[in-house]
């Protein structure tokens, strides 16, 4: 559904990317592991289109994204929920649910108001707060249901995770549990590989702008050296 070809990317003169391939299918969730600065979240915004490519092409469901505008990547199916989630803190929780809501992947049972709030209980009593007076967990949970309800083919988070309470975490990982198990396709960066084993079918290394490892769950988790030297964990 989603591949990457040699994708490169650059800030100005700096390269960070050299040549990556990922390939993502339908219904599987994949990893995009590696230390900081290594290039993860270059890595998703080349393909949102927020970074220009400097070599390579992207495809999604066969038709090339790379070059477009991220509106029209965003239209082709593709949903990002950024690091340091981003919701619209002068909207009510509601709103920012219904602001960009559609049905971009034309998904026969789409993400409703109703099954966002299954999945995040605690927003339920929280929808007419202003977002921007919700706590870090609170928002990041609006961030990932915002995110679904574009209904997106492919849902990538980028440490959706990050700077949260052990209880906010374990809510989020159960709640990417559950998305996981409605077939949804997932491309995650995290930090926590012992989550990522138990979620991820695939994962991906990247070290310096390069993939230097890709393989399954188990091998991941069996492989101390692997994790040692490229993760640090
Ligand atoms: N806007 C930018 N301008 C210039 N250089 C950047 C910019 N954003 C990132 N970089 C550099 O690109 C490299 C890759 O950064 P990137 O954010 O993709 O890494 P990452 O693997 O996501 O790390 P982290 O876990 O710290 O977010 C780093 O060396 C970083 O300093």
């Amino acid at each position: 559904m989603l591949e990457l070809r040699q994708v490169g990317a650059a800030y100005g003169s700096s390269r960070v990317l050299f040549g990556i391939d990922i390939a993502i299918a339908e219904g599987e969730v994949v990893a995009l592991l590696g230390r900081n600065g290594m290039g993860k979240t270059t890595t998703v915004n080349a393909i949102m289109g927020l970074v220009p490519l400097t070599q390579g092409d992207i495809r999604f469901s066969g038709e090339r994204i790379s070059g477009l505008p991220p509106y029209k990547v965003a239209r082709s199916g593709l949903a990002l929920v950024p690091e340091g989630r981003q919701v619209f803190p002068n909207l009510s929780v509601e709103e920012n649910l219904v602001a960009t809501a559609a049905n971009h992947g034309r998904a026969a049972a789409p993400w409703t108001l109703g099954s966002v709030y299954d999945l995040f209980p605690a927003l339920t009593p929280l929808a007419r707060r202003s977002a921007g007076l919700l706590s870090g967990g609170e928002q990041q949970m609006l961030a990932i249901g915002r995110a679904l309800m574009t209904n997106p083919r492919l849902l990538i988070l980028d440490e959706a995770t990050e700077g949260l309470a052990p209880r906010i975490r374990r809510e989020i990982w159960t709640a990417l549990e559950r998305i996981r198990g409605r077939g949804q396709s997932v491309l995650v960066i995290d930090k926590n590989i012992r989550m990522l084993g138990r979620i991820a079918d695939r994962h991906y290394i990247l070290e310096k702008g390069r993939i230097v490892w890709s393989g399954a769950s188990d091998r991941l988790l069996s492989d101390d050296s692997l994790r040692t030297r490229f993760l640090g964990a």
